[in-house]
């Protein structure tokens, strides 16, 4: 049987959740460096970008514990279809709460935000991001889809990850790389997302999930799952599924914990 999707569980954020995920990530950077020179990763908005900031921008601890920013490529796993200076945009959030706080002195990452140009049109939206994809991915060999080194995701009080909600037709994307939505039951509603054939396939998913507000939807996806786009990720990745989530999040799910390790 497949290997499972990891659930480590920390009684701080600050002090447990984002030392580990901070650990983690510097491994599938050093994965993704030693396979293609560059670190490829993806991130989502919500409440992601502060918990990452709180896991790197830490003083490093030890030589292997470099975060080689001039190294990254940072697309996002989705984003809304606003101005990049907008509150709303995943893009400004990132700026705020990680990118404008890198270290002076520090490498500056790639940073793949989308093409405002488009914003009136949803589908054009998705399909300019898409051929950012193509040529960042495509320049090594003729790629059926994007492998990222490392997806980091948030979950949705209701299942949803990325821009990918549960019930909704997105969900039997097979084709595109990258998909323009338009009802998102979470405002705002028109935005892109990766679609769940590129998420199951990068080489790493991280999702990160706090607070005893995710803990009913964490029960439904880990012992239900009931087809809900989380869990439907952890079906897909099986073992390339991390989850960092905090005790709160996870009291009285019946689903193993593992200790963290790399
Ligand atoms: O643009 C978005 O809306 C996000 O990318 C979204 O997918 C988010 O990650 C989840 O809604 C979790 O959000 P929280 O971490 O704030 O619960």
């Amino acid at each position: 049987m497949a290997k499972q999707a990891n659930l480590y569980s920390f009684p701080s954020v600050k002090d447990n959740l984002a030392p580990a995920l901070r650990a983690y990530v510097i491994s599938c950077q050093e994965a993704g460096l030693a396979r293609h020179g560059v670190f490829k990763v993806a991130v989502s908005g919500g409440s992601l970008p502060k918990t990452l900031a709180q896991a790197l921008l830490a003083p490093p601890s030890g030589p292997n514990d470099e975060v080689k920013w001039d190294k990254w490529e940072i697309f996002f796993a989705d984003e809304r279809a606003v101005p990049l200076d907008h509150q709303d945009s995943n893009y400004f959030l990132l700026k705020q709460e990680l990118l404008d706080k890198l270290p002076a002195g520090t490498g500056q990452p790639t940073v793949h935000p989308i093409d405002t140009e488009y914003l009136d049109d949803t589908q054009e939206l998705a399909d300019q991001y898409e051929q950012a994809l193509v040529r960042s991915f495509a320049s090594r060999d003729s790629v059926k889809l994007p492998i990222f080194d490392l997806l980091l995701l948030g979950c949705g009080p209701d299942g949803h990850t990325c821009s990918l909600f549960p019930g909704h037709e997105l969900l039997r994307e097979t084709s595109a790389w990258v998909a323009p939505i338009e009802d998102s039951p979470k405002p705002p509603p028109k935005r892109v997302t990766l679609t769940l054939p590129v998420v199951t396939h990068a080489v790493r998913i991280a999702f990160v999930a706090t607070g005893g507000g995710k803990k009913e939807i964490m029960k439904q996806i880990f012992e239900e799952g009931a087809g809900l786009p989380c869990a439907l990720v952890n079906e897909g990745a099986g073992e390339r599924a991390s989850w960092f989530v905090d005790n709160d999040a996870v009291e009285g799910v019946s689903y193993p914990r593992r200790p963290f390790s790399l």
